[in-house]
């Protein structure tokens, strides 16, 4: 089975207007809300796909709510943790150009925390563990530690979409994945990377430390994959783009659903390509029709 966490859900409320002129009243086209947070993401690709996954997490208050029941209508399977406070609501403007705002998140209490990890008994080997996304600030950074120790006790796999020095302290963990974009990378390392050859060097840095597959996503310039054995390289998809939301989280779906079916690496990185891609080309998180149009349209090559 495949488990997503997200430690900090949101509906994601979704803005569209012309132009934003700040300090004034802004009047919307449109808006919509989403059932949002990484690994939530995550999950409704994969329930996209038509593959199974459970999602966990904290929710809370109505926000929560209408996030269960938006999974619940899409089959999705969820083992929240409910909680006092309300789930957090993140905007999303799309003007001239595009403005997140993310808040912070709940309190998660210790009770509602030590509820969360009995989750972990359920484990097998075989599972994936898929944790992405900011952790809300009562949780700390112990929260991914604990997870990685409690994957381990179970001998599953994990997968942490996390950045920056929290990244780099979960690599001596070997973890299936990791996929900063080229922007991350950078920061982690301090360093520019304007030549492919830099993304490349950096993102074996990365192997080296302990992922087992480290991709590199570049938004409209594709991505590369590196494992021990090979480095691939997707030529970007030509689409028109729609929305960048959850464009990487699409990614970490379509590598790890088709992983944890079939255990091919190149394959996966494929499947991740188009899922990113197809979701970029959406209003919303790619369908499986878009994906499946993209899969035909992804092109890999090894460098
Ligand atoms: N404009 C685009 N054209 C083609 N493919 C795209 C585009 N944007 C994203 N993709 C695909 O999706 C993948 C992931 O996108 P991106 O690099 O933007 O991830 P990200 O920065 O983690 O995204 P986000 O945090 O917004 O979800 C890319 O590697 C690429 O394959
Ligand atoms: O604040 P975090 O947890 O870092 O990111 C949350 C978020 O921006 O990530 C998803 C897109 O990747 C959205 O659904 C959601 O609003």
């Amino acid at each position: 089975m495949i488990y997503t966490i997200t430690a900090n859900p949101s509906i994601d409320y979704v803005l569209s207007l012309d132009k934003l002129n700040l300090g004034e009243v802004n009047r919307t086209e449109t808006s919509y809300m989403f059932a949002g947070g990484k690994g939530i993401n995550v999950s409704r690709i994969l329930g996209n796909l038509r593959l199974d996954s459970v999602a966990w997490g904290f929710i809370g208050g109505s926000t929560g709510e209408f996030i269960k029941k938006t999974l619940t209508k899409a089959a999705i399977e969820t083992q929240f943790t409910n909680i006092k406070e309300d789930t957090r609501t993140n905007v999303k403007i799309k003007a001239q150009q595009e403005t997140e705002i993310n808040c912070a998140g709940p309190t998660i209490t210790h009770n509602e925390l030590e509820d969360f990890m009995s989750n972990f008994a359920m484990l097998n080997s075989g599972d994936i563990v898929v944790a992405s996304g900011s952790v809300p600030p009562s949780l700390g950074k112990e929260f991914y530690p604990e997870i990685i120790k409690a994957v381990a006790d179970h001998h599953a796999e994990f997968v942490i979409d996390t950045t920056g020095q929290a990244l780099l302290d979960i690599l001596p963990s070997h973890p299936l994945l990791v996929k900063p974009n080229r922007e991350e990378l950078s920061e982690m390392f301090n360093v520019k990377l304007d030549q492919m050859s830099d993304v490349i060097h950096y993102g074996k840095e990365l192997l080296k430390m302990g992922a087992q597959h480290v991709i590199v996503s570049m938004g409209g310039d594709g991505a590369v994959m590196i494992t021990p054995d090979h480095v691939y390289q997707s030529i970007p998809i030509k689409i028109t783009i729609k929305n960048s939301v959850g464009a990487g989280d699409s990614m970490v779906a379509g590598f790890v659903g088709e992983y944890h079916a079939k255990k091919n690496s190149l394959d996966a990185f494929k499947l991740g390509v188009a899922c990113g891609s197809a979701t970029a080309a959406s209003e919303d998180l790619a369908q499986a029709s878009l994906i499946k149009e993209m899969l035909a349209k992804a092109e890999i090559n090894e460098i």
